[in-house]
């Protein structure tokens, strides 16, 4: 089992929203999740860097599954950071899917299996996609297809996002009994403000491209009818042209003096909370039925 460092409180009932259980873990052990999560197959996370240009595409390869999150994806996803965050030429980074479909959210086959493992999955998930967002790379997610709660969740690591015409994109978390498990309240409060979190997130709402750029949650609508490589060829030159034309030094500088300054408003207790109240959902009873209603959300 996990080894957790418990700050004086020991684990509660999950799924009663009890303030004690809010103040319950504190530094988990990363290494020892990485070890658990890699017991759940499925997919893989792909790196290339081009150090020519300077930007990256990162691939969320599990097509067959429209590119749902394992658990061993989420350790490679974590790895693959780590060599981004040492990448010296490096100026920008695409995250994408395999195939036309950004991301479903968590595998469902995963899902289930770790019924008993919300938290542990989240602090993991937290750890990896504040690090994502604090890259010192200018990253921009391509949302082709679905992007659907956690893969919502993961788009708002990114600081842009791009979509293609068709593409759909909805924080369905409410409507599978839980809340967001990786961070996605704590970033889109921050994104958008309180308003426009509380919509989506309430409502479950799928948005098309237009609604979510209307929103303010994309920032630029790919030209219709491309191929999917065509859009991800458009979306290079639209991360090149406006943000990556100069040197890799003072653009990481950039980058990272950005960060600095937010992270005056330190996001490590709000996700910690974000997290805490997550694990009290997780396995209960609403995800249960949500889980067996196999719901589709298209
Ligand atoms: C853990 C994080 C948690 C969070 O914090 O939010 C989550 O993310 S929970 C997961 C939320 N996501 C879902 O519930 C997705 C459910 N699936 C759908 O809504 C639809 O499949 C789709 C994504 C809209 C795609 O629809 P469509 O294009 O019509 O294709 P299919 O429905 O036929 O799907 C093809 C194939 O892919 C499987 N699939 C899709 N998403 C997942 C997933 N998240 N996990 C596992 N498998 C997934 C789907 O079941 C089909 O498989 P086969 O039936 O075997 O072909």
């Amino acid at each position: 089992m996990i080894t957790w460092i418990l700050k004086g409180v020991s684990r509660c009932t999950p799924h009663k929203v009890t303030s004690r259980l809010l103040s319950t873990f504190h530094q988990p052990d990363l290494k020892a999740i990485a070890k658990e999560l890699e017991n759940f197959p499925g997919g893989s996370i792909d790196l290339t860097k081009d150090n020519e240009t300077g930007i990256a595409v990162m691939v969320i390869n599990n097509p067959d599954k429209r590119n749902s999150l394992s658990g061993k994806m989420m350790v490679e996803m974590s790895e693959k950071v780590d060599q981004l965050e040492q990448w010296a030429q490096g100026k920008g980074l695409i995250l994408m899917g395999k195939d036309g479909s950004f991301c479903s959210g968590g595998d469902l086959a995963f899902v289930k299996k770790a019924l008993h493992y919300g938290a542990e999955m989240a602090a993991f998930q937290h750890h990896t996609l504040t690090r994502l967002h604090n890259l010192p790379l200018i990253s921009v997610a391509l949302l082709q297809g679905h992007t659907l709660g956690g893969g919502a969740e993961l788009s708002t690591a990114c600081d842009f996002r791009v979509m293609s015409t068709s593409g759909k994109i909805g924080f369905v978390q409410v409507k599978m009994g839980i809340t967001t498990g990786w961070g996605a309240t704590t970033r889109l409060v921050s994104l958008l403000g309180r308003k426009k979190a509380l919509q989506f997130l309430s409502s479950a709402k799928i948005m098309s491209a237009q609604e979510a750029h209307q929103e303010g949650l994309v920032d630029h609508i790919l030209q219709n009818s491309l191929s999917h490589n065509e859009e991800l060829e458009a979306c290079k030159q639209w991360l090149g042209l406006n943000y990556c034309n100069y040197d890799s030094n003072l653009l990481q500088a950039v980058k990272a003096l950005i960060v600095h300054c937010d992270s005056s408003k330190d996001t490590s207790k709000s996700l910690k909370y974000e997290r805490d109240v997550f694990a009290q959902f997780w396995g209960g009873p609403a995800q249960k039925a949500a889980l067996a209603a196999k719901i589709k959300h298209n």
